[in-house]
């Protein structure tokens, strides 16, 4: 960040109360600069995927204001929405990827957002896209997978998929929702090394929703702290002491660690 950079995502107030009446988001406000990398952590239902879905307009605000790029996406429709949605990708903790189709097939799907919508149902992919599929899925590791289809993968090189799939649109705000929640620990740690060094080498923004504190301080450079729909804590992850965790969590860092270690 400096001084001269514009944010590529603001959050103005920002309230999202739901049907039932619980309210997921309350009062947010914080803007993300181009090449952070922003955990957003926070005990169950604090609202970390009530945040993220909001980004891209997966669901309506109910009050405040959020800005991609400088515009407001919770007012924007039809092309203006498709063309603000091409600026942010998202990488998911089920990968939803299409299973029968292939490796290169999933990854050329992040070009949809570009593409008239006759073109994209029969697949018809720019030369230059297809090597820009190729080069990704190099990138990942996974330049021998081209053909195999997507079905036939682990859950690690799923998520590889994923994320390649995600670079795949050239966006400038990356969403992560629990991106490694579905993974053991060693493919976890590839994984989250991937998302972050291809990232920083792009500047592009990530916004990655975590369970884990210990993942969050190894690799955020600012961390959002959550709890019943409001920020608790913004700052560099060196400043997370037990009285930061006390505030997000509503218990210490030790019983904390002893509730993971039981769940
Ligand atoms: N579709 C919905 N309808 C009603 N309430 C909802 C809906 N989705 C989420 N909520 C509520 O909004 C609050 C925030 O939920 P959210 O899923 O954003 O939390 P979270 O921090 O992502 O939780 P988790 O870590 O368990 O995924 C919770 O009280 C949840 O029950």
């Amino acid at each position: 960040m400096n001084g001269t950079e514009q944010p590529v995502v603001v959050f103005e107030h920002v309230c999202k109360r739901y049907g039932n009446g619980t309210l997921g988001l309350n009062d947010v406000t914080f803007s993300v600069y181009p090449g952070e990398f922003i955990a957003v952590i926070g005990p169950s239902g604090a609202g970390k995927s009530t945040l993220l879905r909001s980004i891209n307009k997966l669901h309506n605000v109910t009050e405040g204001r959020i800005l991609i790029g400088g515009e407001d996406i919770s007012k924007a429709k039809g092309s203006h929405l498709r063309t603000l949605r091409r600026k942010i990708g998202m990488i998911f903790q089920n990968y939803n990827l299409v299973y029968r189709l292939s490796v290169l097939q999933n990854v050329l799907h992040g070009r949809l957002g570009y593409m008239g919508s006759l073109q994209g149902m029969i697949g018809r992919y720019r030369e230059e896209d297809k090597e820009k599929a190729v080069e990704l899925l190099k990138e990942i590791d996974m330049g021998d997978f081209l053909n195999t289809r997507a079905a036939d993968l682990s859950g690690g090189q799923k998520q590889r998929v994923g994320i390649a799939r995600a670079f795949m649109q050239e966006p400038q705000i990356l969403l992560c929702d629990e991106p490694i929640a579905s993974l053991d620990p060693s493919s976890a740690k590839i994984i989250m090394d991937m998302i972050y060094s291809m990232a920083s080498r792009r500047r592009i923004a990530c916004l990655v929703n975590l369970h884990q504190i210990d993942v969050a301080k190894a690799y955020a450079t600012r961390v959002i702290g959550l709890r019943k729909g409001r920020i608790v804590f913004d700052g560099p992850p060196g400043d997370m002491g037990d009285d930061v965790i006390q505030a997000i969590y509503g218990v210490s860092a030790d019983e904390l660690a002893i509730k993971e270690r039981n769940l």
